[in-house]
């Protein structure tokens, strides 16, 4: 019989964590608070930025301080864009590990976040989000699904707000988003997407419009990225130095080993009814 993919439970600090590996060695590691990816190796390689700063003592459970790094699921709002917690309270809330699956090849688990009396003391609305990833040799496809239990419509923004490891993002290129409308966060300024994007200083902007994959080149390792449509958006985020300086959970040359590049709905929030679901997925692959 051939070797098939394991699910083993382990802890990282204070967060119960999944692993789950392939025969070929990929793996993926998450935690149930936040459904949150925190490390996918493919390759023989970590892909993913978690900084050493990070807390993951737990703290995230009282709202205070969610993981920086991996890919933290932003839900129902997509930074600062409502009432909510900045990026909402999904990211810092504990999920339920709801079904896996082990084959040889490919390997799946889900987790899923409900309303509760929690979330409706933040938001009242009846939800049920899901996180479905499917671990595959040198892939990784991450899908967001959102459904409404309720009895009223609903409104959302979020993202799959991924960290990408980086030797020196100095060096690194984003190619993909050439012509696709930008704006820039940081000066208000819309523009449309050049190629390749570099980053040599505070890079917060988000392109609009359909997307196509994109190719991240840092030294001699490539990944490409890609999303649904659904999401409408892709976000591409960098602190540099100042802003990294800033952020108590990064050390002060993390801005350099990391990259965001987000599927995400920013401007205009997804509205389901009773009911309805949505789905949104981002891909990971090597090469
Ligand atoms: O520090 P947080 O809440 O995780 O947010 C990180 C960044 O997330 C990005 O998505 C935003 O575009 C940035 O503006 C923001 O600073």
């Amino acid at each position: 019989m051939s070797a098939r993919a394991t699910l083993v439970p382990e802890t990282l600090g204070g967060l119960n964590c999944w692993r789950l590996s392939l025969p070929g060695g990929d793996s993926l590691r998450v935690a149930e608070q936040g459904g949150h990816v925190l490390s996918w190796i493919a390759g023989g390689r970590e892909r993913l930025f978690l900084s050493p700063r990070s807390a993951l003592d737990g703290s995230a459970l009282d709202g205070s301080a969610p993981v920086r790094g991996g890919v933290p699921v932003c839900w129902p709002q997509f930074n600062q864009r409502g009432d909510l917690v900045k990026h909402g309270f999904a990211r810092q809330l504990p999920w339920l590990t709801t079904a896996y699956d082990l084959g040889a090849d490919a390997a799946s688990l889900e987790l899923t976040l409900c309303s509760s009396e929690r979330t409706r003391a933040l938001w009242p609305h009846e939800f049920e989000l899901t996180l479905r990833l499917l671990l595959q040799p040198g892939r990784l496809r991450l899908t967001l699904g959102a459904r409404n239990t309720g009895a009223q419509p609903l409104a959302f923004t979020g993202a799959l707000h991924s960290y990408f490891a980086c030797d020196d993002v100095a060096q690194a290129s984003l190619s993909g988003l050439q012509g696709r409308p930008e704006w820039d966060s940081l000066t208000d300024g819309h523009a449309q997407g050049a190629e390749p994007l570099r980053f040599e200083a505070e890079f917060d902007r988000v392109y609009s419009g359909q997307s196509t994959p994109m190719r991240l080149q840092d030294g001699a390792q490539a990944l490409t990225i890609s999303q649904s449509d659904s999401w409408g958006d892709t976000v591409v985020w960098n602190p540099h130095v100042a802003k990294c300086a800033a952020l108590a959970d990064m050390e002060a040359d993390g801005w350099r080993r990391m990259l965001c590049v987000e599927a995400a709905r920013v401007f205009e929030p997804v509205t389901l009814a009773p009911g309805q679901t949505w789905q949104g997925w981002q891909q990971l692959e090597l090469g």
